[in-house]
């Protein structure tokens, strides 16, 4: 079996204030991967960023990044991590270049080794090397941050939100940029909220919520898992209450005369689903149905973990 890059177990966070934050989590985040962290607000996902980052000290379990034990080998783990932080925080006064140097400086890269200028020029920020860090725009500043993530070479790159409050343009960049490190080796790690993105990007997806990992899966399989369809049917009278069949698995009105039924593909087709309707005496004027995406899956997942 190849080592994972990170591989967490059975890890558990309860708060100062008793809030548990990560109820036994254990994942493999394999090699080579752009590999998503999905959760609700609160779920622990920026917990468990930051236990790997050293920032939170775990209650039990373990944590290995590129092989290396967070506890008995916390510099190598440390090393083999680049961590790209939800907020922006920056001295106001150090340029580009100079916040670049001293996070080098702080990992220990030796002058001859830095890659500063390659860096700032990676992130489109080479004519920005020597401006005040308070003069950047949002943009540039989170595109900083990555550079300052990659300093000492990690082989582990973890982006907690990357995109938050960034615009589509600079999403797309930084996402180019992000296929191009992973195309390079390098594993990437992203929590995001935007799960087209996650659809779009990530090789595999873990869906965290209430601190426990509900599903960690490829994400064409987890995407398979939207067996759900939903169809939505105009009739020809008005309704006051919503027509009952064996083969709805849901059905909600919307507005006077149109119903709308999710139903199991796997089950039963859209043209049984239509029957029904007509066997209830009902003309059909209008249907269109989708297909699930990971959005529908994510609910139906988080819903089910909530309810259980
Ligand atoms: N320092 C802290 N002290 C007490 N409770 C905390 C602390 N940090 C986080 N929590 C709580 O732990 C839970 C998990 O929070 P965490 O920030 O890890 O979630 P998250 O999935 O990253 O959420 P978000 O997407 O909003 O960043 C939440 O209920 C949060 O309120």
């Amino acid at each position: 079996m190849t080592e994972a890059a990170i591989r967490i177990q059975n890890l558990c966070k309860t708060y100062a204030g008793g809030k548990r934050a990560l109820d036994g989590v254990s994942l493999d985040i394999p090699r080579g991967t752009i590999f998503g962290l999905l959760g609700p607000n609160g779920a622990g996902k920026s917990t468990m960023i930051n236990i790997l980052s050293g920032m939170v000290n775990k209650t039990s379990g373990s944590a290995e990044i590129w092989g290396f034990d967070i506890d008995a080998h916390p510099r190598n783990a440390k090393a083999s991590i680049g961590i790209v932080p939800q907020e922006i925080l920056f001295d106001p006064f150090f340029s580009p270049f100079e916040s670049l140097e001293i996070q080098a400086g702080l990992y220990g890269v030796p002058k001859a080794k830095r890659r500063t200028m390659e860096l700032l020029r990676a992130v489109h920020l080479e004519d920005k090397a020597n401006a005040y860090a308070r003069t950047l725009s949002g943009g540039m500043k989170r595109r900083l941050l990555v550079a300052k993530a990659l300093v000492h070479t990690p082989p582990v790159l973890v982006l907690d939100e990357p995109t938050a409050g960034v615009d589509i343009e600079l999403r797309q960049q930084l996402w180019a940029y992000v296929r191009e490190l992973n195309a390079g080796g390098v594993t990437v790690v992203l929590t995001t909220h935007y799960l087209e993105e996650a659809e779009e990007l990530c090789d595999r997806i873990a869906i965290i919520n209430h601190g426990r990992v509900i599903a960690d899966e490829p994400t064409p399989q987890l995407l398979a898992r939207a067996q759900e369809k939903v169809v939505e049917v105009t009739v020809d009278r008005d309704l006051t209450v919503a027509p009952v069949a064996p083969c709805f698995e849901k059905i909600a009105l919307k507005g006077d005369r149109t119903v709308v039924i999710t139903y199991s593909k796997d089950k039963v087709n859209a043209g049984e689903v239509l029957a029904a309707l007509q066997a209830a005496g009902l003309g059909i004027v209008d249907v269109s149905t989708r297909e699930a995406d990971l959005e529908d899956v994510f609910l139906n997942l988080t819903r089910a973990a909530d309810a259980a």
